[in-house]
């Protein structure tokens, strides 16, 4: 018989209680399912993926190391009910955790942004997570860990980035292939922003009857789609 294969426990969730932030504003979420919503955002510095279309390089150097328990205070000074956290790619400082905890514990609505590279188990149930899955186009798709397509849940949305034909093709089997209609979290389809006209895409998710939410980077509309801190 062969030998059982050993059961491994995720990490010990980190106790570090600063991050290094590069921006901290209020705007109206954009995107996900709480689009239009006023939303505080934490834009956190730093990623290990070049994603070709990547919006917010600006954030991959600089900012400042900041106490979690400042920045929380700084949040609820906004008067908001939500936060995003979101990058450069969040989850790659141990400091999160515990930041999106006190965030939670003050009554706020945490929404998370992170690509799909990172196992997400370690985040707080709670928190809302919108897990970006690479598609071929931003040359990271082979990052993906698809165990993430397993352990989200019912608070959490699956984002796919669409920018071609191609890109739309690999989204469809991915959905296929892993029965994502019948999952507890919903999947969102939007474009990169210039790269395919947003109405191509409705039409494909359209012809196919595919169990999507379309959605557009709101933002990039109501503001220039390069400035920052929209
Ligand atoms: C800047 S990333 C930060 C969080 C995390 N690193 C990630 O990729 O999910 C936030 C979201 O913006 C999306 N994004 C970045 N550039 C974009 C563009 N040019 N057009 C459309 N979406 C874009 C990413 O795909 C991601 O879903
Ligand atoms: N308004 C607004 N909504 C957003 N939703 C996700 C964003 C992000 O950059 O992660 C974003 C952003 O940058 N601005
Ligand atoms: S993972 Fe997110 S922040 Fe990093 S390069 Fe890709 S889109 Fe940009
Ligand atoms: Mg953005």
């Amino acid at each position: 018989m062969p030998a059982a294969r050993p059961h491994i426990e995720p990490r010990r969730v980190p106790t570090a209680d600063s991050v290094v932030v590069k921006e901290i504003y209020l705007s109206l979420q954009g995107e996900s399912s709480h689009a239009g919503l006023l939303c505080a955002f934490i834009r956190l510095t730093g990623c290990h993926l070049r994603c070709t279309y990547c919006d917010s390089e600006f954030a991959f150097h600089g900012g400042n190391r900041r106490k979690n328990a400042d920045i929380v205070t700084e949040i609820l000074a906004l008067n908001t009910p939500a936060v995003e956290v979101t990058g450069g790619e969040p989850l790659l400082q141990p400091g999160v955790y515990p930041l999106m905890e006190s965030l939670l514990d003050a009554g706020l609505k945490v929404l998370l942004e992170t690509s799909g590279a990172i196992d997400v188990r370690l985040v707080p149930p709670a928190v809302h997570k919108i897990v970006d899955m690479k598609t071929p186009s931003s040359g990271e798709c082979d990052r993906n860990d698809y165990r993430n397509l397993v352990s989200m849940n019912a608070n959490d949305e699956l984002k796919l980035v669409i920018g071609s034909r191609e890109d739309y093709e690999w989204s469809r089997a991915l959905i296929t292939e892993h029965k994502l209609g019948s999952k507890p979290y919903s999947v969102l389809c939007s474009t990169i922003f210039d790269k395919l006209h947003p109405r191509e895409l409705a039409e494909w998710i359209i012809e196919d009857r595919l169990p999507v939410r379309f959605q557009l980077q709101m933002h990039k509309y109501l503001w220039d789609p390069n400035a920052r801190g929209v």
